[in-house]
């Protein structure tokens, strides 16, 4: 050590505080004499990864950022388990509550936050804890071992990532809210109810627009009692409801004080040669509470610190990313659209999507996406460029390929400074990530995730790895191979080759078998496998209803306002005036607000309460639409022969001939078809999944058709002379299509990705065809009518009755 050497002391041995100083030793190695205490008896560790380690994904001693080894071979002196408890701003010294002193020329506070903890009478009972550190995750996990009810008071992102990790532990879950909506200062209502219901289908309760009044019980906690006079039982209560900045030592030393220690540009505060940054600090009156800022904050100082010259810190645009396996949820920047912005929505019920873009002047400023995430790291790189998205809107909210925004990520990755921050949790730069790659070798996202850290916490930044893969690496990138989802890296075709090779015949056993990372699978593998099950042993298979996307476990469409739809079979769109009468009836008695022609010209009742779906149906006695599900939905048809002059055939009666013999196939995704009367097309057969069109002396068969977001006209599959044939020909076309294509995979995209030829090829040999058939007729054999049933058992109707989620203690 060196004399001249200047005397550096950080309070908080933290993800802020450290990363600095990892910047300091990079400018300035020699600079400093360093010494660092910690409150906690830890080595600085990633505390992000604790809702990780809770759902156990990783463990414990995997979360240390920086070992022992590290502070001693860089000369810092560590002291763990040491409270700083005094400043002496005037003689430059600090004091633990131990006795120890030290001095120093340059001092950072980086004391991060304390979680907030109600004030309620009872909430020092034993069993009352927050989520904060290594030590609350351990707490938790010896609780599980016996005990069973948790509640966890906070709907935001630390309270649903401690309650995943208790569901995982076995523990029973409710998350206590405030507000009638979760994640609120993160989501919009929309995504929020969304992200409740895939939630709720993981086995998390909620109890919503509840204030906690008092925790009862004696020693230790048994029951939380809510303002409305109801109570919920608790062997354990978790509370994540926000955080505090750790202002008390910098309060009680003289130094300036707001909601967090008030700091300049340079991260200084009113007294020099003193700094904060992280959790603790507020600048230009902001706090923030994730690491990404918290990082650049850390960059500025440590150039200040080695007397680089440098531009201030100027504030962070913030997005976050929710770490729970199997859901999927990104918002970022301004998603409450403020004042004189403008939002474009897509909402997909079906399959679970739901995408807001927040716009300003033509540039992006918020971003919401749940269901599917796979565009945020773009999404928000656009709102920190600030560039113009003008012209550019649709292609962004539908993931359409655009050329100039397919061009633009490469680009803009190219163009981004080197120490701008690729990976936000783990404070990674893209300089950093280029180093691994064209000096340290690395050839796949995994090399790079090991040597950098990068993608290793929530994940949210892979997509920006891997683009930087592509433009550093080229042709020697390597691909990993994608599995259906990331509980597990077997694609499709493989799992049902395993399923088939080994007889598995539940989706818990395929999950065994084949090695799932996530042993209760997610929100795209369960119904996939559920699927794939029922598609591969027909007859022996029972379908797992939780394993069903929301909707099909309903057996109706919910709607945005928490109510269903009813939307009864009419047969090729042909009713009857008893029929009509029947509808209306109903529909008045049940005070259906509205009742609406759907596009596949059948009749739609909207509004409908939950526990009215039963009785509509007993009432109404007509066959299911099945308008919610993965599988025959309508089959359109025009007028055909019987009644238009131009009309070649009877496409009515050939309509409900294939309504009939397809109704309640379970599918890959949802399946239209059409049948129009002579080429004028007024079915618009040539959308469809399966259309037919008549011509003179036969019908021409039609493929792989959607009028949805990617409008696709049909390919020709072939003519044939009969109905007789047009019946076997869409039998071997569908039960190929269900053996063959991915799990909400439509017949448009499948067919693009098999081609025409190999789907003809497959179907040109009428004894294929007619095995086809044969199988297709199985399938259709063991399905029931899922209203006739629940109508007729007890028991199952017992679902649709209004409960309750309160418990009394
Ligand atoms: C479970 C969990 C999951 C999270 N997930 C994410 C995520 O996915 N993404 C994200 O961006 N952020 C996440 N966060 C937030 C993120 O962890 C914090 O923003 C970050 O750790 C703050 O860093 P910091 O250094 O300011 O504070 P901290 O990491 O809290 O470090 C401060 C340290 O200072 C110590 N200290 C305090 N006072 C004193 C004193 N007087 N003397 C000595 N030592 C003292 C404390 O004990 C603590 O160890 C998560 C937080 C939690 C709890
Ligand atoms: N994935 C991530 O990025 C991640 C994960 C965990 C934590 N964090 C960070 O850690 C910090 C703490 O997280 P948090 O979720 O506690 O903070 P938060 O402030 O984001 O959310 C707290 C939630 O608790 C609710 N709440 C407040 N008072 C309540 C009451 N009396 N009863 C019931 N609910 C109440 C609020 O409505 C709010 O939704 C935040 O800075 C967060 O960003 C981030
Ligand atoms: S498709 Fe032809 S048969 Fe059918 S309604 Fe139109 S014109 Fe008439
Ligand atoms: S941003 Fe979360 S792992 Fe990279």
């Amino acid at each position: 050590m060196t004399l001249s050497r200047k005397k550096l002391v950080l309070v908080g041995n933290g993800m802020a505080g450290v990363r600095a100083i990892e910047h300091l030793l990079k400018l300035a190695p020699d600079a400093y004499d360093i010494t660092i205490f910690g409150a906690e008896p830890h080595p600085n560790y990633n505390r992000i990864m604790l809702s990780s380690v809770l759902a156990g994904g990783t463990d414990l001693s995997e979360i240390v950022i920086n070992d022992y080894e590290w502070y001693r071979s860089h000369n810092i002196t560590l002291y763990t388990g040491h409270k700083i408890e005094s400043i002496d701003t005037v003689n430059k010294k600090v004091r633990t509550g131990l006795g120890v002193e030290a001095v120093y020329d340059e001092l950072i506070l980086a004391t991060g936050s304390d979680p907030f903890m109600l004030p309620l009478p009872g909430a020092d009972k034993e069993g009352v804890i927050a989520f904060r550190d290594i030590k609350d995750c351990q707490i938790m996990m010896e609780t599980s071992k016996t005990y069973k009810k948790a509640l966890v008071i906070g709907g935001g992102l630390l309270g649903l990532e401690a309650a995943r990790g208790l569901l995982h532990l076995g523990m029973e879950v409710s998350v206590v809210h405030i507000h009638h909506y979760i994640m609120e200062r993160q989501l919009d209502q929309e995504a929020a109810v969304m992200l409740q219901r895939e939630l709720e289908a993981q086995g998390m309760k909620f109890l919503l627009s509840k204030q906690s009044e008092a925790i009862l019980g004696k020693k230790r906690v048994k029951s939380l009692l809510f303002a409305d006079g109801s109570s919920a039982e608790a062997d354990l209560i978790v509370m994540a409801v926000g955080i505090r900045p750790n202002t008390a030592l910098a309060q009680k030393s003289g130094i300036a004080v707001g909601r967090g220690i008030v700091v300049n540009d340079y991260m200084e505060t009113n007294i020099p040669g003193v700094y904060a940054i992280g959790e603790c600090a507020e600048h230009r009156g902001i706090a923030y509470g994730l690491v990404a800022p918290l990082y650049e904050q850390g960059a500025v100082l440590a150039k200040r610190l080695a007397g680089v010259q440098g531009q201030g810190y100027e504030g962070s645009v913030t997005s976050t990313k929710l770490k729970v396996s199997g859901v999927d949820v990104f918002s970022a920047g301004q998603y409450d659209e403020p004042a004189g912005s403008r939002a474009l929505r897509y909402q997909d019920e079906i399959d679970g999507v739901y995408k807001k873009l927040v716009i300003s002047k033509d540039k992006l400023i918020g971003a919401v996406l749940f269901g599917d995430t796979a565009d945020g790291a773009q999404l928000f790189s656009l709102i920190k460029s600030g560039e113009s998205i003008q012209g550019k809107e649709r292609s962004l909210l539908l993931g359409l390929p655009d050329d100039a925004l397919k061009a633009s990520p490469s680009a803009r990755l190219e163009a981004m400074a080197d120490d701008e921050i690729i990976c936000g949790c783990n404070g990674v730069s893209k300089g950093a990530i280029a180093e691994a790659i064209t000096t340290g070798g690395c050839t796949s996202v995994g090399q790079i995730k090991a040597c950098t850290k990068a993608s290793a916490s929530c994940g949210g930044c892979k997509p920006l790895v891997e683009g930087l893969l592509e433009l550093y690496a080229g042709d020697a990138a390597v691909k990993v191979k994608e599995g259906i989802c990331g509980c597990t890296t077997l694609g499709r075709d493989e799992i049902v080759a395993e399923i088939k090779r080994m007889e598995l015949k539940t989706v818990k056993e395929v999950m065994n078998v084949l090695e799932w990372t996530n042993e209760e699978g997610c929100s795209k593998c369960r119904p996939s496998l559920n699927y794939y099950l029922g598609m591969l042993w027909p007859e022996e298979y029972a379908d797992e209803k939780e394993s069903r996307i929301t909707n099909e476990r309903y057996h109706a469409n919910i709607q945005k306002d928490g109510t269903f739809s009813v939307v009864p079979r009419i047969y090729g769109g042909v009713t009857s005036p008893g029929e009509l009468k029947k509808i209306a009836e109903v529909a008045e008695k049940f005070d259906v607000p509205m009742v609406k022609f759907t596009g596949g010209q059948r009749l739609d009742l909207l509004g409908v309460k939950k526990e009215d779906l039963p009785k509509i149906w007993e009432e109404l006695d007509m066959p299911s639409g099945h308008a919610y599900g993965k599988t025959l939905r309508t089959v359109k048809t025009c007028v055909g022969s019987t009644f238009c002059r131009f009309g070649t055939q009877d496409s009515i009666g050939m309509g409900i001939r294939l309504e009939k013999e397809f109704e309640r196939l379970n599918t890959p995704a949802k399946v239209k078809l059409a049948v129009s009367g002579c080429p004028r097309n007024c079915a618009e057969a040539t959308i469809k999944d399966f259309g037919v069109v008549a011509i003179d002396g036969g019908w021409e068969l039609h493929v792989g058709g959607n009028g949805g977001v990617h409008v696709r006209a049909t390919d020709l599959l072939c003519v044939v002379k009969t109905e007789d044939e047009v019946v076997e020909w869409a039998s071997a076309f569908l039960q190929y299509y269900r053996e063959n294509a991915s799990w909400n995979e439509r017949t448009s995209n499948w067919v693009e990705r098999v081609g025409l030829d190999s789907i003809k090829a497959a179907l040109d040999n009428r004894e294929d065809r007619l095995a086809l058939g044969q199988r297709i007729r199985t399938a259709l054999s063991v399905t029931t009518d899922p209203w006739k049933q629940i109508v007729a058992e007890r028991e199952l109707r017992k679902n649709f009755e209004p409960i309750s989620p309160i418990e009394t203690a």
